[in-house]
């Protein structure tokens, strides 16, 4: 996607250890035009596909996700939670998840109310990275016996491998930008065609 590249470009910068910092417009400050134009692209993309919920993962990935909801026929979002808490109450799907920003292993967590066997699932998050994240939700989508019709993401480094496996896999992941290099030193970041 043209626009997201050239906003990676213009405002992203390349720190150590292989992160892309895009905090100004992805995943922290929120550009919700762009998050909406995003949610275009991945409906054109999954345009075949019945999609009945989206699934995401908190934090980053729940904006892009709620803006992507209106162009599936405003299907509910959830998202999975990082942290047990006294308002997540009754059964629940639960896995462990490494953090690739935080560095450590996290709980997630799906209450089983909001994740059923009928549902055919698309998987948003912002990153894609190692898979890790990925890995989780479908996880939690298997034990609820929902079916996983795609992947969207904003941002995939393609060099990390997360990506590539999935598609080995079968699945249909369709990131909008895949980063093929980028250099701490020189900044410079470039795409994979
Ligand atoms: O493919 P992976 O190696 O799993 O990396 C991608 C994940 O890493 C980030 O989550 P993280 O927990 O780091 O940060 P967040 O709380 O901002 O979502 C990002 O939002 C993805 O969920
Ligand atoms: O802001 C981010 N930059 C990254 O490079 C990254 N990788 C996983 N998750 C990420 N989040």
């Amino acid at each position: 996607m043209q626009e997201l590249e050239e906003r990676i470009q213009a405002e992203g910068t390349v720190k150590v250890g292989d992160v892309l910092k895009v905090d100004a417009f992805l995943n922290h400050q929120c550009d919700v035009r762009l998050f909406d134009h995003m949610g275009a692209a991945w409906a054109e993309h999954f345009a075949g596909k019945t999609i009945t919920k989206i699934l995401t993962i908190e934090a980053s990935g729940i904006g892009i996700a709620c803006c992507a909801a209106h162009h599936f026929g405003d299907v509910p979002v959830v998202f999975a939670k990082k942290a047990q808490s006294i308002n997540l109450d009754g059964d629940q799907y639960t896995t462990t998840v490494y953090s690739f920003t935080k560095q450590k292993e996290f709980p997630v967590i799906v209450s089983k109310k909001y994740l059923n066997p009928g549902d055919h699932v698309l998987l948003i998050d912002d990153f894609l990275a190692n898979g890790k994240a990925l890995r989780g939700l479908i996880e939690l989508c298997e034990k609820a016996g929902a079916t996983v019709e795609g992947i969207g993401i904003a941002v995939e480094k393609g060099f990390q491998g997360g990506g590539d496996k999935l598609r080995e896999e079968g699945y249909d992941v369709d990131s909008l930008a895949i980063v093929e290099s980028m250099d701490p030193e020189t900044g410079k970041i470039e795409f994979r065609r």
